[in-house]
């Protein structure tokens, strides 16, 4: 096991005074290792309040400054990447290893950097003799930030970076399950920027629903279940706050005829894995094409057997826990209902109780029906379905018969054909020979109950603007 002394004293800097908070435990332990602060709808007024009055201000330093402060932040966080990772690590339980929480620390200062060097110029619509328009953005003001559980750093900074790069001031509530890793990177990046222009505000949804119903705020940046999204755009209808919603898929992969499935095995077990499989756009279903369809699952079945999983702070384990009881109930649960519906468990599906509570083995479910509920809900763990087909148009309509559309993703040695097929998936994103890889300049959003507004790049700053029309006289006055 690592040290974790460095991530005990960024913990000392934010968590509730002895006696007092809530407790948080070690996903992988259950041991309590923090005490998050309960903060109540009174704290959050306040922190409104003090997120408005600084907003001028920050804005008014421009893009320079503020692009020099965020790149700073950027530094603090890679200079406490270690300790915010095993802070990470023990609250989440992703491993410090693979693509887990040093990785996750790694996005956080990448796409900080980014949001801090991107531009958005002012867009010219017109310029004739009689008109010239152009569109100019401007901060929406104060941003409520909302996040979940699963990937609770970098789902921040997406949502922080961009809002603050533009000018706004934000109040940002992490997920109840996951707030002293997300209160500590606030505190790293608070070592330099101003005063209240980004404040954590520790609470449960109560304290969300505040955010969203609040008059002072102006924008909502919300990630999390479809369910939530709901009571967020209801309790966001008095004051019109402008959203952008990332909520939950059910993401599919199609394997089409023809393609080596030696090659594609391991990309296609860490596009279902990656993060013991509590990912949004990880992939949740597979369909294989009939004349594929044995090896791949053997394949997958071979990797899931083999994969070190355990305690994230073992540098040898790549997966770890399910992060909380309420999700491995809802992955026993279904693996449960597909064995009893008479899929056949390739490997896993049971708990692994040698390794802690809420361990549960890498699972591949082979010759299960596409209406089973292990195939047609967002199972959000270590558990992959895999369909198999004989028809590709049949494949696509059930890959698209749901009402989610997060990412999806092709899988062909032919590349001309995956291009092809591609676009006929309905979701935000479709990967051809991958799933789930992310690019800070490459706009993600979902389409159907996954959300609407787009995270990323320039059209992740247009999302925390307002745009204004300035319109004039044209070339001739
Ligand atoms: N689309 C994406 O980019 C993306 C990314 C990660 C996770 N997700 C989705 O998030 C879900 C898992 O996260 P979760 O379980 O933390 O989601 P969740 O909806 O339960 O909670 C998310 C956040 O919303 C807050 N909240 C709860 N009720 C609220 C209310 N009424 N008003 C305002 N805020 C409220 C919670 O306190 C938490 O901070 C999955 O469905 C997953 O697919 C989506």
């Amino acid at each position: 096991m690592t040290d974790t002394s460095a991530a005990f004293a960024l913990l000392d800097r934010i968590q509730a005074p002895e006696g007092s908070g809530r407790d948080i435990p070690d996903a992988a332990t259950r041991e309590i290792i923090g005490r998050a602060p309960v903060q109540t709808v009174a704290d959050l007024d306040e922190a409104i309040a003090r997120a408005k009055a600084a907003q001028p201000a920050w804005e008014a330093l421009g893009h320079a400054k503020r692009s020099e402060l965020l790149l700073a932040a950027a530094d603090a966080l890679d200079a406490n990447a270690e300790a915010l990772a095993h802070l990470l690590s023990r609250e989440q339980g992703k491993p410090l290893n693979g693509p887990n929480a040093r990785f996750e620390l790694g996005a956080c200062s990448a796409w900080l950097r980014t949001n801090a060097t991107t531009v958005l110029e002012p867009e010219v619509l017109l310029d004739d003799e009689n008109l010239h328009a152009e569109l100019v953005y401007k901060p929406a003001g104060v941003v409520g930030a909302i996040g979940p559980w699963n990937w609770p750093l970098m789902i921040t900074i997406w949502q922080i970076g961009p809002s603050l790069r533009m000018g706004n001031t934000v109040v940002a509530k992490p997920s109840e399950y996951t707030p002293l890793s997300v209160l500590a990177m606030l505190s790293v990046m608070n070592e330099v920027l101003p005063a209240d222009v980004l404040i954590g505000i520790s609470g449960d949804r109560e304290v969300g629903a505040r955010i969203a119903s609040h008059p002072d705020v102006d924008k909502i940046m919300f990630t999390g279940s479809t369910a939530t999204g709901r009571k967020i755009i209801e309790s966001s209808a008095g004051n019109l706050a402008r959203l952008t919603l990332e909520l939950g898929g059910n993401d599919a992969g199609i394997v089409l005829p023809g393609t080596d499935p030696a090659a594609i095995a391991e990309d296609l077990f860490w596009g279902a894995f990656i993060n013991t499989g509590q990912t949004c756009a990880a992939m949740k279903r597979l369909y294989v094409h009939d004349s594929l369809y044995d090896q791949v699952v053997d394949a997958l079945a071979g990797i899931a057997a083999s994969v070190p999983i355990g305690n994230g702070l073992d540098e040898n384990n790549v997966l770890g826990p399910l992060q909380n009881k309420q999700q491995f109930d809802i992955v026993s649960r279904l693996v449960e209902d597909a064995r009893a519906r008479g899929a056949r468990i390739v490997t896993g599906g049971e708990a692994a109780p040698e390794l802690g509570e809420l361990f549960y083995r890498p699972t591949i479910v082979a010759d299960i029906d596409n209406d089973a509920a292990l195939v047609q809900e967002e199972q959000f763990g270590p558990a992959l379905p895999i369909i198999r087909y004989s028809d590709v148009d049949e494949a696509f309509a059930l890959a698209n018969a749901v009402d989610v559309g997060l990412g999806a993703s092709v899988w062909s040695s032919d590349p001309e054909a995956a291009r092809e097929a591609a676009t006929r998936m309905q979701s935000g994103t479709v990967w051809i020979n991958s799933h789930g890889g992310l690019h800070p300049m490459v706009p993600f959003g979902g389409v159907k109950s996954s959300g609407y507004g787009l995270e990323f790049g320039v059209a992740g700053l247009k999302s925390v603007a307002v745009p204004q029309v300035v319109s004039g006289p044209g070339r001739k006055a």
